[in-house]
């Protein structure tokens, strides 16, 4: 029997299970949402679905080793199965920090625990890991060093997104940083054409239909609403961060490193 988590090339043990939830015609594409069905395959939906993901969670590691500051927390908003949370862990090493995840799927919390236990049993002198089911808008926060909202923002309504990016810039330390990835959306519409169409030439590459494609797409379309880089940056600005610097970006998905 083959083990139930084997290692990959991260140490990272991950569900195989290939993503088929839009490969057949539904008569209603019901709105998406993070259920035990998503959380089944996941890992591969997220890998097939985002561009740079990979690159993204693994180097968000590496940057927050530079902006970790001792004695602080470290936060992995909308922390899904914990892949941030594990690349923090593997990462860093700063006195006195601990990682909080925080995710409000039921489905999602349970098996991001099952993982980070699993971390804990392969590797030794990990930072110290809470994982909370709750709702990030709902989240008092110590002082923190590096907030992560890895591909999170995007599904909180966006009327909220202000308030809880000042909540958020309010909690950080000097020397630390939030780090916000996002989908974007763009406001030349010749750009945002080619680089949607650059995005389903992406999934058709991974393996994906036209047909998972266009029901992922109505599933997604009235819990996902992206932002253009531009009113990201105001946003974030509007929150109080002094400074905005995109680090990452592949097709129509990007990650950016705000200051506060
Ligand atoms: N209000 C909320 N409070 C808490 N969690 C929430 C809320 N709204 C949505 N979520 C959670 O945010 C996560 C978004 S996925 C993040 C990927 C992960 N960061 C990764 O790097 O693998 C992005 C994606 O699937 O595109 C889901 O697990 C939701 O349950
Ligand atoms: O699949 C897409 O088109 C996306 O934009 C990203 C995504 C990835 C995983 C869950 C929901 C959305």
């Amino acid at each position: 029997m083959p083990p139930r988590f084997p290692a990959t090339r991260l140490d990272r043990p991950v569900s195989k299970e290939p993503d088929r939830l839009f490969a057949q015609p539904l008569s209603q594409v019901p709105d998406f949402a993070f259920n035990e069905d998503v959380v089944r395959v996941f890992p591969d939906m997220i890998k097939r679905s985002v561009p740079g993901y990979p690159t993204i969670v693994e180097n968000l590691g590496v940057l927050a080793a530079q902006f970790a500051q001792p004695n602080t927390t470290l936060y992995d908003l909308g922390s899904s199965l914990g892949a941030v949370t594990q690349a923090l862990r593997r990462h860093v090493r700063t006195e006195g920090c601990q990682v909080i995840a925080i995710d409000n799927s039921q489905a999602m919390v349970e098996r991001c625990r099952e993982y980070l236990n699993a971390q804990n049993s392969m590797f030794q002198e990990l930072l110290p890991v809470t994982v909370i089911e709750g709702d990030i808008l709902a989240l008092d926060f110590e002082p923190a060093s590096v907030i992560a909202l890895n591909f999170t923002l995007q599904f909180i309504p966006p009327a909220q997104r202000l308030e809880l990016l000042t909540r958020i810039h309010q909690a950080l330390v000097p020397g630390g940083a939030l780090i916000l990835s996002e989908k974007l959306r763009f406001e030349d519409d010749q750009q945002h054409d080619l680089l949607t169409d650059l995005h389903i030439a992406f999934k058709r590459a991974n393996g994906y239909s036209d047909l998972e494609i266009a029901q992922k797409r109505s599933a997604i379309e009235n819990v996902m609403k992206p932002d253009s880089l531009e009113e990201n940056r105001d946003r974030l600005l509007a929150a109080g961060f002094s400074k905005v610097v995109p680090w990452f970006q592949c097709l129509n998905f990007a990650s950016m490193i705000a200051l506060p």
